[in-house]
């Protein structure tokens, strides 16, 4: 529990008014106190810290300066607004961040009025925001928008997209390009380069104490574009940010953005223009505030529940290894047979294991930013060119690259090799991050080979198996987390492609299984067992292709046949019955049926009980069988509720 008398006087905000009701004096204590409220709560919840620390000054500066939500605040990604739902209503909500039924871990319409566009995904708060302006101005309405992105963010093509419509518009949309020379990783590409160089020069170095007198300057050389122009020419606003100005905007900065009496003078300005786009170059530390966070080398981008006085995380429970690791070794075991294996991701080198490649294999790794895209069809120029591209990128992001896997790869059939993280439910990341989706949007392109691991050994193979498919591109999806704890082969054994596995043999009930879901099959097929219900469980291995006689083959031999997948419909069941209807099973001898994700987009909790909700445990799959067995069993459905 927080001891209130650490935060006097955050204690009296409720929301921005209350802190628009406060002298300037006292904005930095307010900022101190925030600081210390947010340290606090996330050492109990755990979830996302280093980017929210470095925003303290910022999020203050903003909701002090505009008029917010009259004014439209947007957070790219979102991870960094738990100091922005602290001063928005929802500071007695903090310690429920990421918790069934509690605060989401990003920013979501739906959770505040000050959250108006909900993220999770990057990149994409210029677009939204160039949206709300031009709606605005169709409405002929006063108030101002304002889009607060990343580094890293602003690397990915969507924000160039924006920002090159925004600046042919000349809308008036305030971004603040929020750069802590971080992403999750350090940094990587040419912008990054770029924005280094605009605040290690010696204009910023000199300017930092001058931050006020360039926001009095503001004014006049914005009335005067003709001047703008001639003093741009000479990157005269503190940086010559002149790659934004290209783009049409005016480039403001960089400014310290930890140093109140630099950032309200400046955003006073940028708020009273009358034109834009403007973009603030706001310089900050991500972790800011906290030594472990600024000592660590990802700043604390991500953490759980933690000690406050040493900063030391709680141990993960599980001795399994995760899967992201198991990928990772696996990976280098091939690579060290094969030279023409790279790996590939999207700015997530940890979470996907890339890291483990790149320590072992440099050179042969690339991290493209947060690139998605890019990623995608740069593996097809390497598979096009004889080598084997490993793209690592979980199933939510691989959703932003998705016309690349249909138009550049699946179609020339290149064999690119997709390592699918993250697939099924995440837990706490919530909606905006389940994997629920790509059963159904790779299953449906012709070429792709789609593999789901059951287990850790299972993803050892599959990753074996991806090494020897160079004819077409292929698949593995797996879950965030830790494997099953199973005996692991030293190497991989590629499997033989279309080939499914019987794991327990019956003859009443056929559960087959495409993932993770083997293991509440197995739990599923003890209960039924003591039930008097034979029954045979089945690991799929391929949604593609599909191994159609062990489908047939469970479908003739058993009463009823049922498929489970972490994923939604339109996937690996929608292929089951597809191969039933198209071999005339469905009509009547097997009753069969699919169970999927439900059709909703499920908030964050645990994965087990976001599972269980969705029915896809032990106990919801006895149900279905129960339901498929009819009613001479109804009794034993009621009994199971
Ligand atoms: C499309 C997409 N790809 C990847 C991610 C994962 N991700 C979340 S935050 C982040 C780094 C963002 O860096 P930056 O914008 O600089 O924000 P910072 O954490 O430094 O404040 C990444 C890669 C994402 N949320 N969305
Ligand atoms: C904010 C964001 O998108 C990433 O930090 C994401 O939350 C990482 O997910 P994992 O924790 O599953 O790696
Ligand atoms: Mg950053």
């Amino acid at each position: 529990m927080t001891d209130f008398s650490k935060t006097p006087l955050l204690d009296t905000i409720r929301t921005p008014d209350d802190l628009r009701k406060m002298r300037v004096d006292q904005l930095r204590q307010v900022a101190d106190e925030l600081r210390t409220e947010m340290i606090d709560a996330v050492s109990v919840t755990g979830g996302h810290f280093g980017a929210g620390l470095g925003v303290v000054e910022l999020t203050t500066a903003l909701h002090y300066v505009f008029d917010t939500p009259r004014d439209r605040l947007i957070w790219d990604v979102g991870h960094q607004a738990y100091p922005h739902k602290i001063l928005t209503g929802r500071r007695d909500r903090i310690r429920t961040l990421r918790m069934a039924g509690g605060l989401s871990g990003f920013v979501k319409r739906a959770e505040s009025e000050y959250d108006p566009f909900g993220t999770g995904h990057s990149s994409t708060s210029i677009s939204a925001g160039l949206g709300m302006a031009v709606a605005r101005d169709l409405a002929k309405g006063k108030n101002n928008v304002i889009a607060v992105i990343g580094d890293g963010s602003i690397s990915a093509g969507m924000a160039y997209e924006a920002m090159n419509n925004a600046g042919a518009m000349n809308s008036r949309l305030i971004v603040i390009l929020n750069d802590n020379n971080m992403s999750i990783a350090p940094p990587v590409g040419a912008m990054s380069a770029y924005l280094s160089r605009l605040y290690s020069g010696k204009t910023y170095r000199s300017l930092r104490e001058a931050g006020k007198q360039i926001g009095k300057h503001l004014p006049k050389l914005i009335a005067d574009r003709a001047a703008r122009a001639e003093e741009y020419s000479r990157g005269f606003m503190m940086g010559g940010g002149t790659l934004f100005e290209e783009l049409g905007f005016y480039y403001v900065g960089p400014v310290d953005g930890h140093n109140l009496d630099h950032l309200l003078p400046i955003l006073e300005n940028v708020r009273d223009a009358d034109t834009g786009p403007f973009l603030v170059h706001v310089v900050t530390q991500k972790g800011k505030g906290y030594a472990p966070a600024e000592a660590a080398s990802d700043r604390y981008h991500a953490v759980v529940k933690f000690d406050v006085a040493t900063g030391t995380q709680a141990k993960a429970k599980s001795n399994a290894p995760s899967y992201q690791n198991v990928f990772g070794q696996s990976l280098v075991k091939e690579a060290e047979k094969d030279d023409k294996i790279v790996g590939i991701t999207a700015a997530m080198p940890s979470g996907t294991g890339i890291d483990l490649f790149e320590k072992v294999f440099p050179k042969r790794t690339f991290d493209v930013g947060i690139a998605e895209q890019h990623a995608v069809t740069f593996a097809a120029g390497l598979a096009a060119e004889g080598f084997k591209p490993f793209c690592a990128i979980y199933s939510t992001f691989l959703q932003r690259g998705y016309d690349q896997v249909v138009h550049d790869v699946a179609l020339q059939s290149l064999p690119v090799r997709f390592a699918i993280d993250r697939a099924g439910l995440v837990g706490a990341d919530g909606a905006t991050h389940a994997g629920a989706f790509d059963n159904a949007y790779l299953g449906c392109l012709p070429n792709m080979v789609i593999m789901a691991a059951s287990d850790e050994a299972e993803l050892v193979n599959m990753v074996a198996t991806q090494v020897a498919i160079n004819d077409r591109p292929s698949a593995v999806r797996y879950p965030r987390g830790e494997g099953r704890g199973v005996e692991m082969p030293e190497v991989g054994t590629p499997l033989e492609i279309g080939k499914g596995r019987i794991v327990r043999q019956g003859n009443k009930v056929a559960l087959l299984s495409f993932g993770t879901r083997l293991a509440e099959c197995e739990k599923a097929a003890d209960e039924l067992a003591t039930l008097g219900l034979s029954t045979t469980v089945a690991d799929a291995r391929f949604l593609k292709p599909l191994d159609v006689e062990l489908v047939l083959k469970l479908a003739r031999e058993h009463e009823v046949l049922i498929t489970i997948e972490e994923g939604s419909i339109g996937g690996f069941g929608s292929h089951v019955m597809q191969c039933l209807s198209d071999n005339g099973m469905l009509d009547g001898e097997v009753r069969a049926r699919s169970m999927v994700l439900p059709d909703e987009f499920m908030d964050h909790d645990s994965p087990n009980a976001l599972y269980a909700r969705a029915g896809l445990d032990a106990k919801g799959i006895v149900k279905k069988v129960f339901e498929a067995l009819g009613k001479e069993h109804q009794g034993e459905v009621g009994k199971l509720a």
